[in-house]
């Protein structure tokens, strides 16, 4: 079979694929996108489109009954049913066709297959299809739902995000394996649209990654709409009579916790095993990664770059994104490097309440020797909060560096916070002085008057 040869090979359409394939198209460069399953990958298909779908209904049904002249409006409850169509929707009931035309105006070639790598700057595709790339190859295949080493649980086949995001019926009854962001948010989405729901997580509290407030905060609210939440428990093992059965999780102690379904949501395992990494010398971190500079690139190989949740810095859409700018900027030969990343990117948990956060925890910073302390003050404690989350809970952090004068944390929780984020952000990566951005003042009556308060809280 002939080859073709390209400037750059991006591997996998998911956001991180995409981006880097467009920026590198605009650019001028002869660019081949090969996808094995839908042109949009996990986010728009399995991950954040439809979840976000699922929980706005509950979440607006919620801001209109703390809206006193519009709340006696509402007099039913959730349509479950409406509510799935929506999603199929926003997820164009798994055609990715939409997404073909911006691929087609940038003159990028989209290949459909599986592929390998096959040696230094070449892949093959599984129908025998050979490809070599003039300047570089980027890795972009995203990750699967991890399955922890419990006995019975493969056997149990339980549903991963994929099922849980595209379900055409609300289960009677379902146990949630895993108290993180999926966890988290998929608990309440399923327990607003009908099914009785247990969360189980193995360690203290949920949203081990944020604040501690922010994990009380959302444990108590999903208690509230009806989910029991359990932490610090063990599974012994998974039990399940046939495929379409009820499931027993048992506990340690022989405790069970019996439901119609069982997701499974305990962190992301990237496929390495098929993509030929060993034909390049590429051998995974300890943690299943593949390990990248600040540039993107594989270190030792500069052709070859590994970008999105592949290399396990920031398993977040927008964060695969930045870094495919990283990586195609460094092909293009405008290097320059992530700034912020990891643990402390932005992020947003889109539970009832958000947890919306960017930076260094307060133990995070603690632990890393800053000379750092928390300000708080209530989200809806202001006028605009009369108006927008009224009564709703949420508090709003600073975590302070008063070695260097800088906000280099923050975290806030409540009702609709996320774009609140994106300030913080700026302060964060801009590192702007406290008494600068004491300048910046929020207008009346918006709820980003608690920069205000922060501030004064701060001393400022
Ligand atoms: C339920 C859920 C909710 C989420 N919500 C959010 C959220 O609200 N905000 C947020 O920022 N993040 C969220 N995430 C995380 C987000 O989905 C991921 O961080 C993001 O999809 C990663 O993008 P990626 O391009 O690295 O990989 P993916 O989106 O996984 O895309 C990788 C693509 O590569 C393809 N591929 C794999 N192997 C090959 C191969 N050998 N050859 C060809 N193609 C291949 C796959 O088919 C896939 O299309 C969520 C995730 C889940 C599961
Ligand atoms: N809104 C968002 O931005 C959003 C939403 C969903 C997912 N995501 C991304 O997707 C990634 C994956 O999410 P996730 O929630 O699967 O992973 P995660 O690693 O964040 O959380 C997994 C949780 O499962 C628990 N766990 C692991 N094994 C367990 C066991 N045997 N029993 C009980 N609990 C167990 C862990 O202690 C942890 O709390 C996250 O890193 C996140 O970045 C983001």
């Amino acid at each position: 079979m002939p080859e073709d040869q390209f400037d750059v090979i991006v591997l996998g359409a998911g956001p991180a694929g995409e981006v880097a394939s467009g920026r590198l198209a605009d650019a001028g460069l002869e660019v081949a996108l090969v996808e094995r399953h839908l042109v949009g990958g996990e986010c728009s298909f399995y991950g954040c489109m439809p979840s976000k779908a699922l929980l706005r209904p509950a979440q607006a049904l919620a801001e209109v009954a703390r809206i006193p002249g519009a709340a006696e409006a509402v007099t039913g409850t959730l349509d479950a049913a409406a509510a799935l169509a929506r999603r199929d929707e926003v997820i164009h009931d798994l055609d990715d066709s939409a997404q073909l035309p911006w691929i087609e105006e940038r003159g990028i070639t989209l290949l459909r297959g599986v592929a390998t790598l096959d040696g230094e700057k070449a892949i093959v595709l599984d129908d025998g299809r050979r490809l070599t790339a003039r300047r570089a190859i980027v890795l972009a295949v995203g990750s699967r739902a991890a399955l922890p080493p419990i006995d019975g649980l493969a056997e149990a086949v339980p549903w991963t995000n994929r099922e849980i995001t595209t379900a055409k019926a609300v289960p009677a009854s379902l146990v949630v394996i895993g108290g993180g962001p999926i966890g988290a948010e998929m608990a309440q989405a399923w327990r607003t649209l009908g099914a009785e729901v247990t969360l189980l997580e193995v360690a203290d509290r949920l949203l081990l990654k944020e604040e501690p407030f922010a994990s009380a905060q959302v444990t108590e609210a999903s208690e509230a709409l009806g989910v029991t939440v359990r932490t610090g428990v063990r599974i012994v093992r998974v039990e399940r009579d046939a495929d379409t059965g009820p499931v027993r999780v048992v506990l340690e102690g022989e405790e069970t916790v019996e439901a119609a379904e069982l997701l499974v949501a305990a962190g992301r395992h990237v496929p390495l095993d098929d993509l030929g990494l060993v034909t390049v010398g590429v051998k995974p971190d300890a943690r299943g990664f593949v390990e990248v500079e600040d540039t993107m690139r594989v270190p030792g190989r500069d052709w070859l770059y590994a970008i999105g949740d592949m290399n396990g810095r920031a398993l977040l859409t927008h964060m695969g994104k930045y870094q495919a700018r990283i990586a195609a900027d460094d092909i293009l030969g405008r290097p320059t490097s992530v700034r912020l990343d990891g643990a402390r990117s932005p992020r947003v948990t889109f539970t009832e309440p958000q947890v919306a956060a960017v930076g260094w925890t307060l133990d995070g910073a603690l632990e890393a020797g800053l000379q750092a302390r928390a300000v708080d003050v209530a989200t809806s404690g202001n006028a605009g909060g009369s108006f927008y989350g009224r009564n709703a809970p949420g508090t709003a952090r600073l975590v302070i560096d008063d070695g260097r004068g800088l906000v280099v944390g923050a975290t806030i929780t409540g009702a609709d916070v996320q774009d609140f984020l994106q300030a913080a952000t700026i302060a964060v990566v801009g590192e702007v002085p406290l008494d600068v951005l004491w300048h910046a003042v929020p207008a009346f009556p918006t709820r980003s008057e608690i920069w205000l308060r922060l501030l004064e809280k701060a001393g400022l």
